[in-house]
């Protein structure tokens, strides 16, 4: 039996051209050297860069503009939407220090969002977290136009591209969407890095957001000129931090823990963080495209996979657990993680 290799290290986060995902008149054998060129960089390091993926610019344009306005309003107004106020659907604002990464609180401000739902939605009546609906401000007017069709836009390119994983895996196309990912729990957040010293008076560095993987199965983040964002590699026993920077009209993906856990850890769910040392505040808009609530996660049983048995990591792992114990739901998985980001917010989510 194969086992996974010993991870090697990487210098530089690829940048693929996906234009044949998101093209309906692609040829397959376009789309399976796109699929190529993803399932490489998911093996390597779990990210990659998107380009020519087809979302609009002007949307983004509008929506990183109505971003920087929100951000910009005096503290009272921005907590008018508090994460609080929205009770077990999560959603709202949190301010700098309201969000922890391993009991650290990060230095970020933020908006959550998800999919609008109503309440006669029967998730949202049966009470499930993380589902309702959006708590949106008054101002600036245009924000939630601008939120709700880019989460439009970038449920579309989620699903394109896990067809592309699916096609790197060997799979059916539509492997994911039949299994997991047809109605995706779609998270997105607005977060604003404010500028400020790295090191805290106890000499600890101060993250934007600290070294941590992402819980579901892609993440698509749209991130300013400010740059920031680290990526861990490692090489044997040497850690190194590759620098993800901005690169004009892209998107960084990521492989979040699910797909990790799905493909036994050869699509590697892989470390990063954020340091913003460019003197002034830095926008970005992570985009989770994850597993539906209830669907239970396995490793897939895929040709490309057969003979790879699990590598166990938890040792090296930034929370000292490993995706491969897990058994249960998507939904299970993230109610594990969420209370601990949100100590204060727990009782509310979990009750
Ligand atoms: O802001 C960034 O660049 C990364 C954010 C992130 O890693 C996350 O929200 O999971
Ligand atoms: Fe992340």
């Amino acid at each position: 039996m194969n086992t996974v290799p010993a991870a090697g290290g990487f210098d530089h986060v690829p940048v693929i051209d996906v234009r044949a995902l998101v093209t309906p008149s692609s040829s397959a054998a376009e789309r399976r050297a796109v699929a190529a060129r993803i399932g490489a960089a998911c093996r390597e390091s779990g990210f990659f860069y998107v380009v020519g993926h087809g979302v609009d610019a002007g949307l983004q344009a509008r929506l990183e503009e109505l971003s920087r306005r929100f951000f910009a309003l005096p503290l009272d107004d921005k907590m008018a939407i508090r994460m609080a106020l929205g009770g077990p659907a999560w959603r709202g604002f949190f301010p700098v220090g309201g969000e922890l990464t391993s009991g650290r609180p990060d230095r970020k401000e933020g908006l959550y969002f998800g999919t609008e739902l109503g309440p006669e939605h029967p998730l949202v009546r049966a009470g499930t977290p993380l589902h309702g609906p959006n708590l949106f401000p008054q101002e600036p007017r245009g924000l939630r136009e601008a939120v709700l069709d880019y989460m439009a836009a970038l449920t579309r390119l989620g699903h394109a591209l896990m067809s592309g994983i699916a096609l790197s895996l060997e799979l059916e196309e539509d492997y994911f969407a039949a299994r997991y990912t047809g109605d995706p729990l779609v998270l997105f957040r607005i977060f604003n890095y404010p500028p400020g010293p790295s090191t805290a008076e106890d000499g600890q560095p101060v993250w934007g957001v600290g070294e941590h993987t992402d819980y579901g199965v892609l993440t698509i983040l749209k991130q300013d000129d400010a740059g920031g964002l680290q990526v861990k590699s490692r090489a044997g026993g040497e850690v190194r931090w590759v620098e993800a920077p901005p690169v004009p009209g892209s998107f960084v993906c990521n492989i979040g823990d699910m797909l990790d856990r799905m493909t036994r850890g050869v699509y590697r769910s892989t470390p990063h963080r954020v340091l913003n040392r460019s003197g002034r505040d830095r926008l970005s808009l992570p985009f989770f495209f994850d597993p539906g609530w209830t669907t239970e996660i396995h490793p897939i049983d895929a040709p490309a996979l057969h003979g790879v048995s699990t590598l166990d990591d938890r040792a090296e792992r930034w929370d000292g657990q490993s995706v491969h114990a897990f058994r249960g739901t998507y939904g299970d998985y993230l109610l594990g993680k969420v209370g601990k980001v949100f100590p204060d917010l727990r009782s509310k989510v979990l009750s």
